[in-house]
């Protein structure tokens, strides 16, 4: 079908570096220019969003960051502001000392960080702290100022990204400002779009009159929006894919259920689901137009594959010796295959080479497993986990979680920009897992169904959501997701 719909391109901090370091090396704009303009940018956007603010405190660090917040600090005493500055750390030499100097000779004054009660009052503050140089926990007394900025209830600006996130990974390895906006220079950073931490608010983006050709290619880029393209009228079941979904052990035939029903509700041609006996009944009566069967080993399930094009795997299939025959015997068939919850866990028992079509779509937990590492490794830098689980297993990866990651088995990144913490409820991976089986039964190669699928998945689950986060049901999404796959308005 078609390639993957992907937007905004996303930058690492090492990229951006070095498209700073071109844009003064090649284009010849000295690094105090860029400052200049990063700082201008800023203090027009603070004006434009707090037109009335009269009182500006600017906290600034020792770096480039610190830098650009001298500068709006300048501004800001050219237009007559009162600016109260915070230097946690003094610049030595540069571009940011140069911008504390230009600072200076307007008669701005740098005050060390002491007690945050006695300074004057203030209408907005600037956070100039750490900007793309973060590396680590935000030391002792930035620590502190971060803690006193957040506490007082003033609105903040961030210049680049809030200080204490980490602009590579989304992840803030100790405390972090809450920014009312960011003001963000020359490139989107990919930490602002995975993990989500609710630090930038909104964030605006100046290129800071850099050509786009000065721009390498991207780490990763945010899906757009997307559906499937209008049926042939002379469109048949049997050319729109044959989804088997297996699970649903003892006490689990909803999860394989629900996968089910998304794959019909995707567009699938025809949805037959492997199951527990003790499941069929109820299942063929809720929604007849499934075909459940009970298998109760690897022979009942062989003519099921046989008639299948597509699997999803692992919804409810529990890890019992039932599951486990059922998993082999399913993955031995080779046929393109959504792997998902205890498929996923069965592989981190038992390593095995897997179908050439294959989307693993593991939670943070799961992917964990399948890495040896804490689910707290895998959220610390998602990118590199699912990039990681991608190149061992070669398949496409779905690291779900507040800006899920959709991998390509060479390393292509797709971070999703829509879903909400409604989401967080059972049912919704077992949704996710047949939704993407369903397009791979209508012709999308893993990585496109993947990237489709986490996009419809999450824009349904905003939609349902209007109605309330709480008590949202992946049976919810149903309903906008049908509309979303035919391109209707939900
Ligand atoms: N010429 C340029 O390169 C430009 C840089 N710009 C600004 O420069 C920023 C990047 O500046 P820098 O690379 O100087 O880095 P930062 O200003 O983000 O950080 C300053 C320094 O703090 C140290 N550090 C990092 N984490 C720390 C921690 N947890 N505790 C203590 N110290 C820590 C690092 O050594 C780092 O170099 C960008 O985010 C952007 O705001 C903009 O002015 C645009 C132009
Ligand atoms: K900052």
């Amino acid at each position: 079908m078609t390639a993957p719909h992907l937007g905004i391109a996303l930058f690492t901090s090492g990229q951006s570096r070095a498209i700073d370091r071109r844009a003064i090396g090649e284009l010849g704009i000295p690094g105090f220019e860029l400052m200049t303009r990063a700082g201008a940018a800023a203090f027009a956007m603070l004006r434009r969003r707090w037109p009335g603010a009269r009182r500006l405190r600017v906290v600034c660090g020792a770096g480039n960051n610190g830098g650009d917040g001298y500068l709006v600090a300048r501004d800001a005493l050219a237009s007559g502001l009162s600016v109260d500055l915070v230097a946690l750390d003094s610049p030595k030499a540069g571009d940011a000392a140069r911008a504390r100097e230009a600072f200076e000779a307007l008669g701005g004054a740098a005050h060390p960080f002491t007690d945050w009660n006695a300074l004057p009052p203030a209408d907005v503050i600037v956070d100039a702290i750490y900007g793309t140089g973060l590396n680590r926990a935000p030391a002792a007394e930035a620590a502190s100022a971060i803690e006193a900025i957040n506490a007082s209830g003033l609105p903040v600006l961030a210049l680049d990204v809030p200080s204490g996130l980490s602009a590579d990974t989304g992840a803030c390895p100790g405390v972090a400002i809450h920014a009312a906006a960011t003001a963000s220079f020359i490139v989107h950073k990919r930490g602002l779009h995975t993990c989500r931490a609710e630090v930038a608010g909104e964030v605006e983006l100046f290129d800071l009159g850099l050509p786009r050709n000065i721009l390498e290619a991207p780490d990763a880029r945010l899906l757009e929006p997307a559906g499937l393209p209008r049926r042939p009228r002379d469109s048949h079941k049997g050319g729109n894919g044959h989804i088997l979904a297996i699970g649903g052990d003892h006490g689990t035939g909803g999860a394989v259920r629900m996968a089910a029903e998304a794959a019909l509700r995707t567009g699938a041609g025809l949805v037959s689901v492997a199951t527990r006996e003790e499941n069929v009944v109820a299942m063929n009566a809720a929604r007849p137009e499934l075909m459940a069967r009970g298998v109760n080993g690897p022979q009942a399930l062989q003519p099921m594959l046989q008639k299948a094009s597509v699997v999803a795997l692992g919804p409810g299939l529990g890890q019992s010796a039932w599951g486990h025959a059922l998993w082999t015997t399913a993955l031995d068939a080779g046929l393109p295959t959504v792997l998902d919850a205890d498929g996923l866990n069965l592989l981190h028992a038992a390593p095995r080479p897997l179908p050439a079509r294959i989307v693993l779509t593991p939670h943070p937990g799961e992917a964990g497993r399948l890495l040896g590492v804490s689910t707290a490794d895998v959220q610390a830098d998602r990118f590199a986990a699912g990039r990681e689980i991608a190149k061992r297993y070669r398949a496409v990866v779905v690291l779900k979680g507040n800006g899920s990651l959709i991998v390509s088995s060479e390393g292509a990144v797709a971070v999703c920009p829509w879903g909400n913490p409604g989401m967080a409820s059972g049912g919704m991976g077992d949704t996710l897992t047949g939704i993407i089986a369903g397009l791979m039964g209508q012709g999308c190669e893993p990585y496109e169904a993947a990237c489709l699928g986490v996009g419809l998945h999450a824009r349904a689950a905003d939609v349902a959501a209007r109605a309330g986060e709480r008590g949202l049901l992946a049976g919810d999404l149903l309903d906008p997701l049908r509309r979303l796959v035919n391109g209707l308005d939900a």
